[in-house]
C-alpha cells in the first residue's frame, strides 16, 4: 500500500481528508475505526464494481470490527433514480441500521451520488464515506458533497449538499475501468484546466498519452491537482452561490444532452465534453475569447477520443426546454459558465436566443447546417 497524498477540504467542523494512493482499499477499515462511533456499515456499490472490489473492502471493514450490510445496485446512469435509491433504504432499514452507522459508497459517480443522498436522508442523516473507483469520481464527484438523483425531466434535480467524512481513492482501481469511462473522467479533468488552471491544461496537452496509459506518476499528479482545485472551490462556496458554479462549465448543455437521450446514450463526461466545446463557441460569439482558444479546447477533447456529437441529435426546441430546467436558472433566465481565457471563466445570464441557436445548430436534428 502506498499513500501518495492526503489533502483536506476545509469546511470547519465538516472538514474531511481526501486520501489519494495506490492499493489503499484494504486500509479503509483501519482508517474508519477511530473516526466512526457506530459499528454498522452499509456498503453501497453496484453489480459491476462488487465482484471487483467488494471483497477487499468487506474484509478490511470486518477485520476492523464493523458489521457490513452489502447493497448492490443495478449499474448505469439510467438507474440513478427513486426506485434504486429505495433499494438502499430497504436494505438498511431492513438491517435495523442505526444513526451511528455509516454508509460507504464504493464505485463511480452514480453510486457515490445516490449513496450520499441516501446518507443525507436516512434517519435524517447518517455519516458516509466516498471510495471512488472511476477517474471521474476520483477527480470530481467524490469531493464536495453534491449528492442526488436524476428526474425524468432533468439531471440531478433532486438531492442535497451533504459532505462525506472521508474520501479514500485507490488509483489502482482505474486499471479495471473501461477506456470509454476513463475518457469520460478526462472530460472533467479538462474542465479544471479550462476554468481554473492553464498549467493543468497544458500538462494534459503534453502528457495525454502517459495519462491515458495510467502512468502512475502522471496520473497521481493530475488527480491530486484536480482534487486540490475542487477542494479550494468548495471550501470557498460550498452551496454554489458564487464561484462553485464554474465547476458547471459545459454542464448546462451536457445535462440537456444526457436528459434528452434518457440517461443512456452519452456518458456524463462525454456530454460535458460536448458542452465545453459549445461553451467555448458561445464565448467566442460574444467576443470573450479568440478562435485560437476554441480550437485549443476542441483539439484536446477530440485528441482524447471524446465524441464531438451526441449519439442522436435532438430538436433545437427540446434542448432549450431541457436547459430551462437547469439548477442555475434564476428568475427564468438561463445562466451559462463561459471561458474568458485559458484557466478562467465567468457566469453570464445574458446569452441571446440567436447565439444559443447558433451554438446548438450542429447538435440539432431540425436545423440545416
Ligand atoms: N456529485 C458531484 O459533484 C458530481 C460530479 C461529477 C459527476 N457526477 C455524477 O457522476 C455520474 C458519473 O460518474 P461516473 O463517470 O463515475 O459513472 P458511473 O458511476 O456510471 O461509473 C462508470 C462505469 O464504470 C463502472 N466502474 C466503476 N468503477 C470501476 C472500476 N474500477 N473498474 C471497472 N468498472 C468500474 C461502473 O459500474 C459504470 O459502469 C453522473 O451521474 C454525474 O451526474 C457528480
Ligand atoms: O461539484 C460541482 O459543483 C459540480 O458542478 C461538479 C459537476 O461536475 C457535477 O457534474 C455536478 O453534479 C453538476 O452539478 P449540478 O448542480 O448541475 O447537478
Ligand atoms: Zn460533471
Amino acid at each position: 500500500m502506498s499513500v501518495r497524498e492526503t489533502l483536506s477540504l476545509d469546511l470547519g467542523d465538516r472538514s474531511y481528508e481526501i486520501v489519494i494512493g495506490e492499493n489503499v482499499l484494504a486500509s479503509l477499515g483501519a482508517r474508519l475505526k477511530p473516526m466512526l462511533k457506530g459499528r454498522q456499515i452499509g456498503l453501497v456499490t453496484n453489480e459491476t464494481v462488487a465482484p471487483l472490489y467488494a471483497e477487499t473492502v468487506i474484509r478490511s471493514l470486518e477485520e476492523a470490527g464493523f458489521q457490513v450490510t452489502l447493497v448492490i445496485l443495478p449499474d448505469g446512469e439510467r438507474y440513478k433514480n427513486w426506485e434504486t435509491l429505495n433499494l438502499i433504504f430497504d436494505a438498511l432499514i431492513g438491517a435495523k441500521f442505526e444513526r451511528q452507522g455509516a454508509i460507504v459508497a464504493l464505485g463511480g459517480g452514480v453510486v457515490g451520488d445516490m449513496a450520499g443522498y441516501a446518507a443525507a436522508s436516512l434517519l435524517r442523516g447518517v455519516p458516509y464515506v466516498q471510495v471512488p473507483t472511476t477517474l471521474l469520481a476520483q477527480v470530481d464527484s467524490s469531493v464536495g458533497g453534491k449528492t442526488g438523483i436524476n428526474h425524468p425531466l432533468g439531471k440531478n434535480l433532486i438531492g442535497a449538499f451533504y459532505q462525506p467524512k472521508l474520501v479514500l481513492m485507490d488509483l489502482a482501481t482505474l486499471h479495471t475501468l473501461p477506456k470509454r469511462e476513463l475518457l469520460a473522467g478526462l472530460a472533467e479533468v479538462i474542465k479544471y484546466g479550462i476554468i481554473w488552471d492553464e498549467a493543468l491544461f497544458q500538462q494534459l496537452e503534453e502528457q495525454l498519452e502517459p495519462l491515458l496509459a495510467l502512468d502512475y506518476g502522471v496520473l497521481a499528479k493530475v488527480v491530486h491537482r484536480c482534487c486540490v482545485i475542487k477542494a479550494e472551490v468548495v471550501a470557498k462556496d460550498e452551496r454554489e452561490t458564487g464561484v462553485r458554479a464554474l465547476l458547471n462549465l459545459g454542464h448546462t448543455f451536457g445535462h440537456a444532452i444526457e436528459n434528452l437521450a434518457g440517461y443512456g446514450e452519452n456518458l456524463h463526461g462525454e456530454a460535458v465534453g460536448m458542452g465545453m466545446m459549445m461553451a467555448a463557441h458561445m464565448a467566442y460569439l460574444r467576443g470573450m475569447v479568440d478562435a485560437a482558444l476554441v480550437a485549443r479546447v476542441r483539439a484536446l477533447i477530440v485528441r482524447a477520443g471524446l465524441p464531438e456529437f451526441p449519439a442522436q441529435r435532438q430538436p433545437l426546441a427540446a434542448y432549450l426546454d431541457a436547459m430551462g430546467r437547469d439548477k442555475k436558472v434564476v428568475a427564468g433566465k438561463m445562466r451559462f459558465v463561459l471561458p474568458t481565457g485559458m484557466g478562467a471563466a465567468v457566469v453570464v445570464d445574458d446569452v441571446t436566443d440567436a447565439s444559443l441557436a447558433q451554438v446548438l445548430a450542429p447538435y440539432a436534428s431540425d436545423v440545416q447546417n
